[in-house]
């Protein structure tokens, strides 16, 4: 079976995914009997493109990283160019739209407006973009539904490690008393630098140039990405529908070297927590820094990875911890939504 994907944003998680995409082609095809095809990108500064027969992705990218933008892409009789996000959700031909845009912490926008686009066009959406999915996850869920199309976010939350699906396929049956976790791997990774004497300013640079953080970093150090992600987690595992204004949330840019290592000297760490406590049919929902003891195993989870414990009723504390955030393990993220979704087309199809 051959899916057709029209990405809108076309940075560092896009193309990463677009080169799992071209080596992961034969495994693809042989071991899932699945062939995807590249047919759109629309990107704010790299222009856009759009071939219904499907883009050569090895030429895109290079096209992308040679010049910054789709403009020299050999072009031929069915290439168009030029369309907008909304040209090109609407009018190609793809099965799927890959929303990988910047995350607005404030409105979610343009990103929502290109998922109820693509929904309301039969068109399913796999994406890595919190705002959609911590500002109108019913809206959107829904619509997906009405329209018989997929809504894939796994990577929205911990990236490429499986913090959303795991608690909704094998850990169903129990009842979630509470999750907490280290949902951010920027500040994560910064923190664990300034463990090791580094300032603040020249931790959020390393995360910078490693591609942890987000566009504009404030999301990170001021926990409205962690926040957004404990809205997500609410709504989604949990089933209580929150807004991310319902949690409370304190960031690290008030943290000093000084307090760390304070905290070191005291056999402990600090650590940006999320929590979640269900409490009868509501949640309390905070981020923010706390000093946890060394010993305690999220204390353990250094750099860029995140951790997230589970404390389930009947098995109990379980913990999942993998890469927060990274361009490849946040592709992969988008690889198995696709994956899933085309499970889902087999199973529909018997
Ligand atoms: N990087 C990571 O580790 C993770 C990222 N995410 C999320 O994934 C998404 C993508 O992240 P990432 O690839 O790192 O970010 P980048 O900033 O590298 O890429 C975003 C791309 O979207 C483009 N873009 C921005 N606004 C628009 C728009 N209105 N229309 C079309 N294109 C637009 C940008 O264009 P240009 O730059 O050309 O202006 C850029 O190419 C974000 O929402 C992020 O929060 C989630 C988990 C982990
Ligand atoms: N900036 C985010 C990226 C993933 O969501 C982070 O650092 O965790």
């Amino acid at each position: 079976m051959t899916i057709k994907l029209a990405f809108i944003g076309f940075g560092g998680v896009g193309q990463a995914l677009a080169e799992i995409i071209l080596e992961r082609k034969r495994m693809l095809e042989e071991e899932h009997g699945l062939t995807i095809s590249v047919v759109a990108v629309a990107d704010m500064m790299k222009g856009s493109i759009y071939n219904p027969e499907g883009l050569d992705v090895s030429k895109l990218l290079t096209c992308v990283r040679e010049s910054g933008s789709v403009e020299h892409y050999p072009e031929d009789a069915k290439t168009i160019k030029g369309w907008t996000n909304t040209e090109t959700i609407k009018n190609s031909n793809a099965d799927v739209v890959v929303e990988v845009t910047f995350t607005d912490v404030k409105t979610g926008e343009p990103a929502i407006t290109h998922c109820r686009t693509a929904f309301e066009n039969r068109k399913s959406v796999i994406t890595t973009n919190k705002g959609p999915v911590a500002l109108a996850f019913e809206e959107l869920s829904e619509l997906a539904k009405d329209n018989g199309v997929f809504f894939g976010f796994e990577g929205t939350v911990m990236s490429g490690t499986p913090a959303l699906r795991m608690p909704k396929t094998t850990l169903l049956g129990n009842k979630i008393k509470e999750i907490k976790g280290i949902l951010n791997g920027t500040t994560n990774y910064m923190i664990t630098e300034m463990e090791k004497g580094l300032s603040y300013e020249e931790a959020l640079e390393k995360a910078q140039k490693l591609g942890y953080a987000e566009a504009d970093p404030t999301s990170d150090v001021e926990g409205y990405d962690a926040r957004y992600k404990t809205a997500i987690l609410s709504n989604y595992v949990m089933g209580v529908p929150i807004s991310h204004t319902d949690v409370e949330c304190i960031g690290i840019s008030g943290l000093t070297v000084e307090d760390i290592q304070s905290a070191l000297e005291d056999d402990e760490k600090y650590r940006l927590l999320a929590r979640i406590t269900s409490e009868g049919g509501s949640v309390k929902a905070s981020v923010k820094p706390e000093r946890i003891a060394i010993d305690d195993p999220l204390a353990g989870v250094s750099g860029a990875t995140n951790a997230i414990v589970y404390e389930c009723d009947l098995a109990g504390p379980i913990m999942l911890t993998g890469a927060g955030a990274g361009l490849k393990e946040t592709g992969f993220s988008l690889l198995i939504d696709l994956i899933h979704y085309h499970q889902q087309l087999i199973v529909a199809k018997i």
